[in-house]
């Protein structure tokens, strides 16, 4: 059985609530999409998912929506860090002084799924924005889990780029919950949509069970 991460739940910060009354599980192979307007709490539904996986013991990747990159070192640097705490410090600290080889061809091979090879050992502080997005995502595919949780990962490249990392997202993770604000995008990675509204969730259902005018309706 598919244990419950959240059950009626009022989620927000200090006395100020943002949902109220959610429930959420998450079960294997799925892929969740939350939707909602800007402010509706995709940012603290998801911050609330990856902290209950996280308390389970769950190996949860996570893309955030300021991507948390260290901007003066390296692609491959800030990719590395996705699996720090795997190591010891003095491991982690010449890894990253001097990557050790094998560390760098794992890399490597991800950056080159992501079409960001050529950037390895560019600065993140001298990267577009989407590449800086695509540096975030290698870290979370080099950390690598059960789950990805990731905050709008796509949604500083083009949509047929996006499509195509969403697509590398399913085939990485097993399962994963994403903020997405591009509704096409949506329908062609989830198996179930999440729409908030209103500080409640609006519906949460495969998106076949969702119509367009529900959809619509979050964003109004
Ligand atoms: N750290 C915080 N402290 C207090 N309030 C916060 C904090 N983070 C978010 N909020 C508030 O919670 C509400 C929901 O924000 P949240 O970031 O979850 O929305 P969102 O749907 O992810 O928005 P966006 O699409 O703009 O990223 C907003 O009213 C926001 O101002």
């Amino acid at each position: 059985m598919t244990r419950m991460l959240l059950s009626r739940e009022t989620l927000g910060y200090g006395a100020t609530a943002v949902l109220t009354g959610v429930s959420f599980a998450l079960a294997p192979g799925e892929r969740v999409v939350l939707l909602g307007r800007s402010g509706a709490g995709k940012s603290t539904l998801l911050n609330a998912v990856y902290g209950r996986l996280a308390a389970q013991g769950k190996r949860v990747a996570l893309v955030p929506q300021d991507h948390a990159l260290v901007p003066q070192l390296s692609v491959l640097r800030n990719a590395l860090m996705g699996r720090l705490d795997d190591h010891g410090a003095l491991y982690n600290l010449t890894n990253l002084i001097r990557p050790r080889q094998a560390d760098r061809a794992g890399v490597l091979a991800i950056l080159q799924d992501l079409g960001l090879a050529p950037e390895i050992d560019r600065a993140v502080e001298a990267l577009s924005g989407g590449q800086k997005q695509r540096t975030a995502l290698a870290r979370a595919f080099w950390r690598g889990g059960e789950v990805l949780v990731a905050d709008e990962p796509v949604s500083a490249v083009d949509e047929t780029q996006g499509a195509a990392l969403l697509a590398r997202i399913a085939a990485r993770f097993d399962r994963s919950v994403v903020a997405l604000h591009d509704v096409g995008q949506a329908l062609g990675f989830a198996t179930r949509l999440v729409g908030l509204r209103g500080g409640a969730v609006a519906f949460d259902a495969a998106p076949e069970q969702v119509a367009p005018a529900e959809i619509e309706a979050l964003y109004a």
